[in-house]
C-alpha cells in the first residue's frame, strides 16, 4: 500500500460541463438529511457550542455537539427539537453514557444522529454501545469511531453503525503519532482510502484537513463528510474569548485529549494551540462551498460526485505539510 497525504496528491483536471460555478451542486445526503456541503465542525468543546449548533442546523449545515457538558445533553435534544432543528450529539463509552441512552429513550427524545466518540474506536467498548443505542432508540443514526483501518470500518458496521469516523491521530491539536508511536497521521488521506474500499456505508473523514481543496481530495478517495478541527478554531462564533498578542488576535484550541480538556495530565494525547482569529464562520463555510464548486467544475462535473472518478497523482512534497 502506498502512503500518502493530501499535500503529496494533486487531482487531474478533466474539461469543464459548466458555464458558471453557480450551476455546480455541493449537497450532500448524510443519514436522514441533505446538507449544503460535506463538511462538520469537529465535535470539539474549542470548535462547537450550543449557539453555533443552532446556527449550523437553521443554516442547512451538519453538526456535531461535542460530549464534554454531559448533563446538557438531555435537554439539548430537548431544545433542539422544540425550534424545530435536528440534534445531533456525542457521547463516550463509560457506564453514565449508558444512562443517557436509557433517559433519551425514557424520555421519548430520539436524536436525529448520535456519535460514539473514543480515540481508540476499534474496540468492544464501541461495539456494544452500538448494540444499546439500537436497542434503546433504534431510529438514530450512528456513527462510530475513531478507526484507521478497513477491519475497524467493517467490524463497526457490522454491529450496526450507520457510518464510521476514519482519523487516529492526524489532528492538528494531536500528539498521540508523538505519545504512541500509533496513527494515520502523515498519511490520512490514504487511510481515508483504505478504509473507503472495505465501508459499505458512509465514512467521515477526520482531521488533517488544512487548506479547502482537501475536503476535495477527501471526498475523491471515497469520503462522505470531513471533519474539521483546526480550519473552524479562530472564529468570532468558536467558542471562547478572542486573545490579542503582539497586536494580532487569536483564539484558543485545544484537543480533547489535552489537559486543557481533561482537567488532569493523565492519557495526555492532545495540546493546546492559538489559531488567528479568522472572523465569521459564515464566511468560511461559504469559502468552502465555493471552492468545492471550483473543484467539482475542474472534476468536469455538476456534483459531488464527478469528484470520485477523477485521476489522481502523487507529487511528493509539493507544498510543506502546514504541521
Ligand atoms: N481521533 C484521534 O486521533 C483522537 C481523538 N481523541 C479524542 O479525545 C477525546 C477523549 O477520548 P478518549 O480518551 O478515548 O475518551 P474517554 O476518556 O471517554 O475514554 C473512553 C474509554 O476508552 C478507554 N480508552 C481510552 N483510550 C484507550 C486506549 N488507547 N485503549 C484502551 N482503552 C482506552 C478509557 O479508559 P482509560 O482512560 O482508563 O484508558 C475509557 O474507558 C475524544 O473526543 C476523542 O475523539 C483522543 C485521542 C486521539
Ligand atoms: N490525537 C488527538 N486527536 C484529537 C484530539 N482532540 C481532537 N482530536 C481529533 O482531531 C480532529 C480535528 O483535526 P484537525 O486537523 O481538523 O484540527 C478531531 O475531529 C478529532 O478527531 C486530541 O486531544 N488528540
Amino acid at each position: 500500500m502506498q502512503a500518502f497525504d493530501y499535500e503529496d496528491i494533486q487531482l487531474v483536471p478533466n474539461k469543464c460541463i459548466v458555464k458558471s460555478r453557480s450551476e455546480i451542486d455541493t449537497k450532500i445526503k448524510f443519514g436522514p438529511m441533505i446538507f449544503k456541503i460535506p463538511v462538520v465542525p469537529a465535535n470539539m468543546q474549542t470548535i462547537i457550542d450550543e449557539p453555533l449548533a443552532i446556527w449550523l442546523a437553521k443554516n442547512d449545515y451538519f453538526y456535531i455537539m461535542h460530549r464534554f457538558n454531559e448533563d446538557e445533553r438531555l435537554p439539548f435534544v430537548k431544545k433542539m427539537h422544540q425550534r424545530g432543528l435536528f440534534a445531533s450529539i456525542s457521547v463516550g463509552v463509560k457506564p453514565k453514557e449508558y444512562e443517557l441512552i436509557n433517559e433519551l429513550a425514557a424520555a421519548h427524545l430520539v436524536p436525529e444522529y448520535i456519535t460514539i466518540d473514543i480515540a481508540h474506536g476499534h474496540a468492544d467498548t464501541v461495539i456494544d454501545m452500538i448494540h444499546h443505542i439500537k436497542k434503546r432508540l433504534p431510529g438514530v443514526f450512528v456513527i462510530a469511531g475513531n478507526v484507521g483501518t478497513p477491519e475497524g470500518v467493517r467490524e463497526l458496521e457490522n454491529a450496526g453503525a450507520d457510518a464510521t469516523k476514519v482519523g487516529i491521530g492526524p489532528g492538528k491539536a494531536c500528539i498521540t503519532k508523538l505519545k504512541t508511536g500509533f496513527g494515520t497521521g502523515g498519511w490520512q488521506l490514504a487511510a481515508v482510502r483504505l478504509c473507503s474500499k472495505a465501508a459499505s456505508k458512509p465514512i467521515i473523514a477526520d482531521g488533517g484537513i488544512r487548506y479547502n481543496g482537501d475536503i476535495a481530495k477527501s471526498v475523491r478517495f471515497g469520503a462522505s463528510m470531513c471533519m474539521i478541527g483546526s480550519l473552524f478554531a479562530g472564529h468570532e462564533e468558536s467558542p471562547g474569548e478572542v486573545i490579542s498578542k503582539n497586536g494580532k488576535k487569536y483564539k484558543t484550541y485545544y484537543g480533547s485529549a489535552s489537559q486543557y480538556q481533561k482537567g488532569q495530565y493523565k492519557n495526555v494525547e492532545g495540546k493546546k494551540l492559538l489559531v488567528p482569529y479568522r472572523g465569521h464562520i459564515a464566511d468560511t463555510l461559504h469559502e468552502m462551498q465555493e471552492d468545492l464548486q471550483s473543484a467539482i467544475s475542474y472534476a468536469g462535473g455538476r456534483e459531488l460526485a464527478a469528484l470520485r472518478k477523477v485521476d489522481y497523482v502523487i507529487v511528493k512534497n509539493s507544498i510543506f505539510n502546514g504541521d
